[in-house]
Order: C-alpha cells, then structure tokens, then sequence
C-alpha cells in the first residue's frame, strides 16, 4: 500500500460535502427531497453529524507511517477500507445504472455493499457486477413471511454473506418533503426484486390492495407503481423470539443475520441472546424516529455492553475519514455510508461512486498516518477525546 496521498484527483469535488452539493443540481426534486430528508424536523439528521465534533484525535508521532494499511475484514472478507456501503433504496432515482454501477464501483474498490430489498435492480445482477464485495441484503421482513423466504432463498443462491433485518421500521417515519412532493416511483422504475416475477415467483399486486390496514401516513411513501411492496416493509408485529428465530432459520449455515437499527444496549443484549451473527447501529440516517440519539452517541454504550461477543457495526453521518476513524476508536468494527453514494451515483454513475470511495477512503488513510496509526486493529480509544460544551477536554 503506497503512503497515503493528501491530494485528491477532482478539483471540483475535493470531499463529499462538495459532492452534496454538485449532486443537489443533478436530481430533480423528488429525488433530491427524498434522499436528503430526515424524519419530522430532522433533528437526528442533523445531529448524526455534529455529533461527531465532540470527539477530538489524540495523534501520536515519530511512529514509521511509510506503510499504512487501512484494510479490514467484514463478514469473511478483507475490504480495502472499513467503510461500507449502506442498503438505500431505488438508487435508479439517481442513475439509470442504480445499484449496479454502485456494485461495479464496490468491486474496483473493493468495498463490501449492501443491497437494498427495494432496489431497482435485481439481487442476481448487483452480485454479478460487485462480485465478492456484494455481501449483504438489506431485508424487510413482510407480515406475509414466503414473500420474505423467497427473497432468502435467492440471495443464498447468488450467493450474498448476510442478511441485514432492518429493526427501526415497525411504522415508517414520517418525512415531510415525500408528503408535500407525493413522493413515487416513477412508472419507467420498478422495486426489481419482487416486480413482474423477477424471481420467477413473483406476484402481481393490484395497487391500492397492498395498503389495506396502514394508516396515510405510512402509505404515503408507497410508489404507485403497478407492483409494489414498499409498504410492507413497515412491520409493526416483528419481534426478538419468533422473528429471529425463524430468520435464523431460513439463512442456515450460508448466512449471517445482523440486526440493523439497534440504539440501546438493552437490546444489543437481547440481539445477543437470540443468537443474532452482528449490530449495526443505526437511527436509518435520521429517517425513522426524530429525536433519537445520534449513532455515533448510542455507540459506546452499545460496544460495553456487547464486550467484543459479536461485531458492532454503525452508520449514520459519516462524512469525513476523520468519523471514520472516530467511531472505530470508540470500538465500532466497520462503518457503513448512506447518502454520499446516492450523491455520486447521481453526479456521474459509477464514476461518481468511484469518486465517493476515493474520496471518504483516501481522507481515513491520510487520518490513520497523521494520528500514527498503521493498522485498523490498533485504532483505539487512547486516540480520542471528548470536549464538552464548555471546552472542557477528557479522556475516554
Ligand atoms: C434514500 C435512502 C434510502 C434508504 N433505504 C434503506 C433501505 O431500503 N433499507 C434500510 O435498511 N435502510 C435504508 N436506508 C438507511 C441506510 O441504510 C443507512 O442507515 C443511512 O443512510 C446511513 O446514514 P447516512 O445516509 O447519513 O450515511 C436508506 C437511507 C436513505 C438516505
Ligand atoms: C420503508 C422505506 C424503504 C426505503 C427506506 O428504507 C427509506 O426510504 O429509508
């Protein structure tokens, strides 16, 4: 691995808040509303950034940095970086490529994916492009559970690591600018895994039958496209025993079940009695429940209680190496970003996500040799401390 470079390749996009902004002018409104937004006032959005600044690097000197390896392993993988890329829905809103030209830059890169269930693309073909670094499948798990099986059964067989059970969504956050836009799908767009049979099980859904039972508010979001299960991923019945357990189930040995959306180490604790594989801890980038705790706040107590048992993953306003390397000292195993791909994909299709990946990667290399740190495994809390309001400085 070369010593990491300080200057980036793009001089108009020089870090991923420039991408957010190029990005803003590439999407039309609808996108651009729906990517962006967080729940109610956005409170928790806007907090799982600046969350972040109440950390501060502790560097360490005179340590050989010619050699830094930011290499990490996830899900029986060696990543290039411990920054993944997070499940986010119906990526052709931003690029007629959608998640595939997101697979295809994972793959030069060599960064672990998640797929969305509500991708716009097929499972079988995001892995073909992305190859080993498609890992993971996001899943809803549907009140009708064989709509959930089938899903299973098809990513053991492309091959995909892990499944990702979203747990922050029993009800579907209320997002203000979806509401006041009508947010839907547009009709050329399709949520690829289960429309027109893709799996070849398949099954048509006459558009309004599939709300019956959910209140305006979480049919909202539902694109009106002619098939459609966008609704069902808010599953209010879920729950730690029988859910798990059947979950737990239907992977078998080939795949993982992590549990993504957990906040508290109560249910860290309970994710580890019902035998769950890992924890992403996740708020769903400020789109479900306003007001809750930043992730990178609800981190630490989450990594004492789990005590190295499982890993513990998190995502949720990371934009900057520098987070990146915050939250792994403050014991996170991997991290994972949402928005910033979305905004690349937008920019330029697989070569904005190029760009994303350099962009984020390239900062957290630069970070681990300024703070004289080699090696991911030795990035620990003796590297940071917390300022408080008042500027006062402590130790962890
Ligand atoms: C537009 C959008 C769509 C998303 N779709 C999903 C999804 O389908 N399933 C899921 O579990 N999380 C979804 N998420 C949440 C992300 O997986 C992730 O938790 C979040 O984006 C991380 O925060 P960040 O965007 O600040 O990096 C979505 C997020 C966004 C912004
Ligand atoms: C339930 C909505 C599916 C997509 C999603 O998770 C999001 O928009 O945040």
């Amino acid at each position: 691995m070369p010593p990491p470079s300080a200057t980036p390749h793009d001089l108009s996009c020089l870090h991923l808040r420039d991408l957010e902004r190029i990005a803003a002018d590439c999407m039309d409104r609808q996108t651009r509303d729906y990517y962006n937004e967080g729940a109610d006032a956005s409170m928790t959005l806007a907090e799982n950034h600046t969350a972040y600044n109440k950390y501060r690097i502790r560097p360490r000197v005179l340590r050989d940095v010619s050699r830094v390896n930011p290499s990490a392993s996830v899900l029986d993988f060696t990543a290039s970086c411990p920054i993944g890329v997070a499940p986010t829905a119906m990526q052709c809103l931003a690029h007629p490529d959608g998640e595939i030209a997101t697979a295809a830059a994972c793959k030069e890169a060599g960064v672990a994916m998640g797929l969305s269930s509500f991708a716009t693309k097929s499972l079988e073909d995001v892995k073909a492009a992305g190859g080993d670094t498609a890992r993971v499948l996001q899943l809803y798990l549907f009140e009708e559970r064989e709509e959930s099986a089938r899903l299973i059964r098809r990513a053991r067989k492309a091959g995909y690591k892990a499944v990702f059970l979203t747990v922050d969504t029993p009800v579907l956050g209320r997002r203000n600018l979806e509401i006041k836009n009508k947010f839907k799908l547009p009709p050329h767009l399709r949520i690829a895994n289960f429309a027109d049979g893709a799996n070849g099980e398949g099954k048509e859904e006459k558009s309004g039958d599939s709300e019956a039972g959910y209140t305006e508010g979480e049919k909202r979001v539902m694109p009106r496209g002619p098939v459609t299960f966008h609704s069902h991923a808010a599953n209010p019945t879920l729950e730690w025993g029988r859910d798990i357990t059947w979950l737990k189930k239907e992977c078998g040995e080939d795949m993982k079940v992590y549990v993504k959306g957990v906040a508290t180490a109560e249910d860290a604790l309970l994710a580890i009695k019902y035998g769950v594989d890992g924890i992403v801890v996740s708020n769903h980038g400020g789109r479900q429940l306003d007001g809750a705790l930043a992730t990178v706040d609800a981190l630490p107590e989450i990594v004492e209680a789990v005590q190295k048992k499982i890993p513990v993953h998190v995502d949720g306003g990371i934009r900057h190496g520098t987070d990146v390397f915050k939250a792994l000292a403050l014991g996170a195993d991997f991290v994972w970003i949402g928005r910033p791909v979305l905004w690349g994909l937008a920019y330029k299709g697989k070569e904005g996500v190029d760009l994303c990946l350099r962009l984020i990667s390239d900062e957290f290399k630069l970070c681990m040799a300024l703070a004289g740190v080699t090696s991911v495994k030795d990035i620990s809390k003796d590297y940071l401390v917390k300022i408080d309001r008042s500027g006062f400085v402590s130790r962890l």
